[in-house]
């Protein structure tokens, strides 16, 4: 059942970004500790420098086993370091997969007034773009962090073991430039942030454009668009020289660390060293330890940066969580009616506008009995594919009911209802792939004797005869190999082997040749004697063949009858018939109801 009672709110923050990488805690850990192992004996290698030095200057020759035990060290920490980055970096994989198949899984159930207000283009930049810098933020980032953490504290361990006042100095420095680097960190994440929006900007428009690229041509309107997408990126561009520029005042800062340490400490333990106050080995051994330094500080501020980032992307992906989705309602009670039998279905005093302050429907009412075929007529604008939308609990009416066999259709498990309605819509039906996999799109499981039988009662077999590897043909973007009347047949095939109790269908309106005007009323009419058939009728062939027609006007049902009845007494239905249904047809009803 869909309801707007808020789900536990998902953590943000650190703890957020914790929760994604927390499932795979054990091979963080294992890939952590490999790597600190190996940074740890990274450590040790400035330690056996002194001890060698030491060894030197008492008058020893070089000492081969120290040179030994050095390289081995080297060798080792290299190799453990590789392993441990390779477990992280698996880790990783991991985790973008699991929040880009949850992202998936929540799109696909968003609801249609969701995604009405949304852009496609934005939410494919959340799934490809956002997840990836989560991953980073999740493995790499906080591994990162807690190894230079690590690292940072041992080697200032190491140094206030060497010389006290040395390191006392150097914690001056680090603190004047942890206060300035603290500063430019909410800035990271900002620009981050400003930088994903733009690509999901970029995305959006581009979306755009590819979807309507036969448009655009048609209307020699490509550099416009060029310009348009064109503008999107430089959006995105300004906003990366923007957090370029943050990104890049983060790492200066260890560089200056680095860089300022180390001119006060070669002077004041340089003067110390001079003076005899300090031993020439501690201070070689201090500084050695102080640009062993580098490394940790700079994992220190480039993780610190990519959890800004990852953060920024975070709460781009806890947006999308948090859109409202279709719920699945729990088990019912009640036994819906067996799935062969044509479904009915009504109206009661539906209230219903897509903006609840402007209501499309005030009272609207209506009955289609099961089986046959109801028509929908009506001005453009009045409200027959909302009808549908509506059936298909697209949307739900502010008041009254609409229900399907008698019950309330917020009483069905949606996949249930829904598993029951086949819905042809009227633009662009068919999807890239082959006509195989457009007609088991609804019905993965059919029978290959099934396919045959319906490909014959939607008079497909020519097309699949004509095409040269038959139902194994690809259609291309959104079936554009095929014609109009092809596209609306291949659909409307789909949704019949799917066994419908009730057939949604919304007529294309584009003109037809005779030849794919015939299949057509053909596939219809075969239809409305197995299943409930609600059309909503654009031709004048398919308003005859209907046992009722609903005519639709301004939110209400205004008459119903047949063709002949309505023809008669209904002045807006004659008026539609002869200009709406002509212009389909290029044949006024007149001449049609003679003929
Ligand atoms: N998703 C939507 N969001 C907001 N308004 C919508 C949406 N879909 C339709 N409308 C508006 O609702 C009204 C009814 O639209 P609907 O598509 O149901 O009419 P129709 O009778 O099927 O029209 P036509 O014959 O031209 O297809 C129109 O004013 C339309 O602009």
């Amino acid at each position: 059942m869909n309801t707007d009672a808020p789900a536990p709110e998902p953590p943000v923050g650190l703890r957020g970004l914790l929760s994604y990488a927390r499932p795979h805690s054990l091979a963080l850990w294992s890939g952590g500790l490999i790597t600190t192992v190996a940074a740890l004996l990274t450590l040790a290698q400035p330690m056996v420098a002194k001890y060698f030095l030491d060894g030197m200057a008492v008058g020893g020759g070089p000492d081969v086993t120290l040179i030994l035990v050095l390289s081995a060290l080297l060798v080792f920490a290299t190799v453990l370091a590789s392993v441990g980055n390779y477990l992280t970096e698996r880790t990783a994989e991991g985790i973008v997969h699991g929040v880009r198949r949850d992202l998936v899984r929540r799109i696909m159930r968003l609801r249609m007034s969701v995604l009405d207000h949304g852009s496609p283009g934005d939410l494919l930049s959340r799934v490809v773009s956002d997840s990836n810098q989560l991953r980073t933020a999740t493995t790499r980032d906080l591994v990162d962090l807690f190894i230079g953490a690590l690292q940072f504290v041992g080697i200032i361990v190491l140094m206030g073991y060497l010389d006290l006042g040395l390191l006392a100095l150097l914690l001056a420095v680090v603190v004047v430039v942890g206060f300035a680097f603290g500063a430019v960190v909410p800035r990271i994440r900002r620009a981050s942030l400003n930088v994903q929006e733009a690509l999901g900007e970029m995305g959006s428009t581009l979306e755009r454009s590819l979807n309507s690229l036969r448009t655009i041509k048609a209307s020699g309107s490509e550099e416009r668009e060029i310009a348009v997408v064109t503008a999107a990126s430089e959006r995105a561009l300004q906003q990366g020289k923007r957090a370029a520029v943050w990104f890049s005042a983060g790492s200066m800062s260890t560089g200056l660390l680095v860089q300022v340490s180390f001119l006060i400490i070669l002077g004041v333990g340089g003067a110390r060293a001079a003076t005899g106050g300090l031993d020439l080995s501690v201070l070689v051994a201090f500084l050695l330890y102080l640009f062993y330094l580098t490394g940790p500080i700079t994992q220190l501020t480039s993780s610190i940066s990519g959890l800004q980032a990852g953060l920024a992307s975070l709460q781009r992906i806890r947006e999308v969580q948090a859109m409202p989705n279709e719920e699945e309602t729990g088990a019912v009670s009640w036994t819906p009616a067996s799935a062969d039998r044509p479904a009915s279905v009504s109206f009661r005093n539906v209230r219903f506008g897509y903006d609840p302050q402007v209501p499309l429907f005030e009272e609207l009412t209506f009955d289609v009995p099961a089986g046959g075929m109801t028509a929908f007529v009506g001005p453009s604008a009045a409200g027959k594919s909302t009808v549908f939308s509506l059936v298909e609990r697209f949307y739900e009416p502010q008041a009254g009911s609409v229900r399907m066999d008698g019950r309330d259709i917020t009483e069905w498990p949606l996949d249930r209802l829904r598993a029951g309605i086949g819905y042809v819509e009227q633009e662009a039906p068919v999807l890239s792939g082959t006509l195989r996999e457009n007609l088991l799109m609804a019905a993965p499981e059919a029978t290959e004797e099934e396919l045959a039988d319906i490909i014959s009662r939607t008079r497909l077999e020519g097309l699949v005869g004509r095409l040269e590897n038959g139902l194994d043909t690809l259609v291309g973007h959104r079936g554009v190999a095929l014609s109009g009347g092809e596209r609306q047949r291949v659909a409307i095939a789909r949704a019949l082997l799917r066994r419908p109790r009730l057939l949604l269908l919304d007529e294309a309106t584009s003109q037809l040749d005779s030849i794919n005007e015939q299949a057509l009323q053909e596939t219809i009419r075969e239809a409305s004697r197995i299943t409930t058939v609600m059309v909503i009728a654009h031709r004048l062939a398919t308003v005859r063949e209907a046992d009722r027609i609903l005519v639709l006007e301004r939110g209400r049902i205004r008459s119903t009858g047949t063709h002949e009845e309505l023809v008669e007494s209904d002045e807006l239905y004659m008026e539609l018939s002869m200009h709406q249904f002509a212009g389909a047809e290029a044949a006024p009803v007149g001449a049609g109801a003679q003929g």
